[in-house]
């Protein structure tokens, strides 16, 4: 019976897609030529959480799509709206099976946010803990499966029928995208990132660096109970001021720690963007949405740190030899011709540390998405292609290198001695 009913939903759902489509007057579907990048992500907007998921993948992976794509989809907008709290409530209720009071004392029935996959209520537990539920909202993982089913099948076919299409291998990319989209919507995933995190944090004995607790009693596939931060985002420094004294110091805590658990935890967590970091009232830094984490081989690992060494004495043939260690490639890479690359990035990079006070968030995204963007462009050219995970790390370091321009302008994050990059 199952099975029959998710077939029905399955065909509503891909006929659902096809309509949208049409409606968006998506004419690129027939047509020869590839949709422009704005009316790609504007259909992907309406198309929902798959597609918005996608979009923003598509914005981290400057390795697999062109250029213009990734710059338009850094503005795919997770525009879902709220669920009903009667909704809410009752997924809570059937994942916990037993009635909510025996659980919460109070749930607040405006949510703390909402974005396509979950919607976060703040809530408090019977024995007085505060806490955030995270509900994962009724049918995500179907319409992801049917979707990105539909989208494998699609991508299958554009590439029987046009080999020579410029995306090689979409359906790899498909199955990729598959891969980690799931494991975002298992909150046993999540739940279990979050100890591991909490106990290196425990192990390295770090008491400025907090994650939050998970409540196992409460928590399913679908819930996710943890106590709750108080706190604001990293980058608003306004208010930041008030909790910490130092938001210099804070920050420096926040790159060690994440530099820390490249070799001491088993994954590093990467989307550590302005809203998984927190400030907290205490003034720790509070790591939150363990949704995407990466894994990095130790061999690459160690590329990645001599790469990091390179940049800090300005070795740029040493960054060549590493940056060939860390990708994959099938052909001879001139070590020298791609340290001169590199070093003409460099000298422009020099140049766009910004004069302008006060720094525009969106101009800073902006650059770091550019540098990232050129040195794989570099890499590339050079025959080197490099491995998801790379970009993953290196985008993480350059949002950092983001954080440190506005929270700390004066630091130089290669010179100063608070930063340890090499545990
Ligand atoms: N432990 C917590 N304490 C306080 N607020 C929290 C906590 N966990 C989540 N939130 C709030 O809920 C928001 C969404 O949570 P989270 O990032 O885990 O969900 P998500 O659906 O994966 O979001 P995104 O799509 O932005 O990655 C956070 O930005 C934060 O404002």
């Amino acid at each position: 019976m199952g099975t029959v009913t998710n077939g029905i939903k399955g065909a509503f759902r891909i006929g659902q897609t096809l309509s949208v489509l049409g409606r968006t007057g998506v004419n690129w579907v027939r047509g020869d030529r590839p949709p422009t990048p704005r009316l790609l992500r504007q259909t992907f907007e309406s198309l929902g959480a798959t597609y918005i998921k996608l979009g923003q993948f598509i914005a981290s992976s400057p390795t697999f799509f062109p250029k213009d794509y990734v710059e338009e989809f850094q503005y795919c907008l997770d525009k879902t709206p709220n669920l009903p709290f009667g909704v809410i409530k009752k997924i809570i209720r059937d994942e916990l099976g037993q009635p909510l009071d025996q659980v919460y004392a109070e749930i607040d029935p405006v949510a703390l946010a909402s974005a396509s996959i979950a919607q976060v209520h703040a809530a408090r537990l019977v024995t007085g803990e505060d806490v955030v539920i995270k509900v994962q909202k009724p049918g995500v993982e179907n319409i992801l499966l049917t979707d990105l089913n539909f989208l494998y099948l699609s991508a299958r076919i554009l590439e029987t029928l046009a080999p020579k299409l410029s995306w090689t291998s979409l359906s790899g990319i498909v199955e990729e995208i598959q891969r980690t989209m799931m494991e975002e919507c298992d909150f046993i995933k999540e739940a279990n990132n979050l100890k591991v995190f909490r106990n290196f944090l425990h192990d390295s004995h770090n008491e400025d660096a907090a994650v939050p607790q998970v409540y196992e009693h409460c928590s399913t596939r679908r819930i996710l109970t943890m106590e709750r931060f108080h706190g604001v985002p990293l980058t608003d420094l306004e208010s930041i001021r008030g909790y910490a004294r130092d938001p210099e110091r804070t920050l420096i805590t926040a790159m060690n720690t994440w530099f820390a658990s490249l070799t001491q935890c088993e994954f590093f967590h990467a989307d550590v963007h302005a809203g998984n970091l927190m400030v907290l009232r205490d003034g720790r830094v509070g790591f939150i949405d363990f949704g995407i984490v990466g894994r990095i081989k130790p061999d690459t690992w160690q590329a990645v740190s001599d790469f990091i060494s390179a940049v800090m004495v300005g070795n740029f043939e040493g960054m060549a030899d590493a940056m060939i260690r860390i990708g994959i490639t099938h052909k001879k890479v001139q070590v020298e011709e791609l340290a001169g690359d590199l070093r003409r990035l460099y000298q422009q990079m020099d140049k766009m540390v910004p004069d302008q006070v006060p720094y525009e968030a969106d101009q800073a995204e902006d650059d770091v998405n550019h540098i990232l963007m050129d040195m794989v462009k570099i890499g590339e050219s050079h025959g080197l292609h490099f491995p998801r995970e790379f970009a993953l790390l290196l985008k993480q370091f350059l949002y950092f290198d983001r954080y440190v321009h506005i929270l700390a302008p004066e630091m130089d994050v290669f010179m100063d001695e608070r930063l340890n990059m090499l545990h």
